[in-house]
């Protein structure tokens, strides 16, 4: 079967550039499965993803290398990736498990399409989840004074493990500018409330207070700006008066988990493209 690989750019707009990175293909002789394009007026930005197959057996090295020249003339920020590469993933997991459990269940019926290198933890209570599923389990904890010394043991394990993601999957720790910053596009938050409302560690009793009618969860980029990355997915679900904030946090569990995984696997297949502090996802 021909290799499947994936092209994503993203460039100053201007006439002629479908037509040009198509026309690239076909000289590859490669087939385009599908294409997806978006151009923002308001910045002048023009985004393109597409599915292609290398008919010839082009590999991706020789691909990479050809496309150069077009993507200089564009001016392009560009990646062609192997349509079947799993990122290797790490899960940040604190108290609360449910969205971890979920996309452990879905990766093991193959519904999610990362390779999970590690969970880790600033507790204990996850050890055995991890274990019972041959998953290895690294418990950080971050102690008031330890904050430094706990991400750098984080980051040195995910550049030993060569992470390309990492899932904040209900890890109830804010990280520092520093590790934010050398995440950037790498790792992807569930936050427990339909932003930008209530942001914090409790969105739900905020929620409560407000009387609000909605309630939901955002899957968005980890940023130095606490709940402020760009946004990937969000879901929504009607409350009303006679739901208490336990009965809250009870409904938006089902919301967490779903938008979390969609925004996972989205991620995964490369249809999240950054646009400044906002996302296009080509779903
Ligand atoms: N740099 C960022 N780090 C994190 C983000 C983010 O957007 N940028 N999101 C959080 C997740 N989160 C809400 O979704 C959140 C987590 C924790 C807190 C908080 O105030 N934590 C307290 C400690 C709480 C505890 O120990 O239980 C704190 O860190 O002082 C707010 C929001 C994950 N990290």
């Amino acid at each position: 079967m021909s290799e499947r690989f994936i092209l994503t750019l993203s460039c100053p707009d201007e006439r002629g550039i479908v037509a040009a990175v198509a026309g690239f293909l076909a000289g590859q002789d490669c087939n385009i499965l599908e294409s997806a394009q978006f151009d923002d007026l308001e910045t002048g930005r023009f985004f393109l993803r597409m599915l292609f197959t290398s008919e010839a057996g082009v590999s991706g090295e020789t691909l990479r290398a050809a496309f150069g020249a077009i993507a200089r003339r564009y001016a392009m920020d560009w990646h062609i990736n192997d349509a079947t590469h799993r990122p290797r993933t790490f899960l940040l997991v604190s108290k609360f498990g449910h969205c971890l459990h979920d996309l452990l269940y879905r990766h093991e019926i193959g519904a999610l399409p990362i390779h999970i290198a590690g969970i880790v933890s600033n507790h204990v209570d996850f050890r055995g989840v991890a274990e019972a599923r041959g998953i290895p389990f690294h418990h950080i904890p971050v102690p008031r004074d330890g904050k430094a010394e706990a991400e750098a043991q984080l980051f040195d394990l995910f550049e030993r493990e060569q992470g390309e993601l990492v899932i904040l999957a209900r890890y109830m720790q804010v990280l520092s500018d520093d590790l934010s910053a050398r995440l950037a596009g790498r790792a992807i938050n569930i936050h427990h409330s339909f932003l930008p409302s209530f942001k914090g560690a409790k969105p739900y009793h905020q929620a409560h207070a407000r009387g609000v009618k909605l309630i939901g969860a955002t899957a968005h980029y980890v940023t130095p700006d606490l709940d402020e990355g760009p946004i990937i997915e969000q879901e929504a679900i009607r409350v009303d008066h006679g739901m208490s904030a336990d009965e809250m946090v009870a409904a938006g569990r089902d919301v967490e988990t779903v938008v979390l995984a969609r925004a996972v696997t989205w991620h995964a297949e490369r249809r999240v493209l950054l646009n400044g502090s906002r996302t296009v996802v080509f779903r």
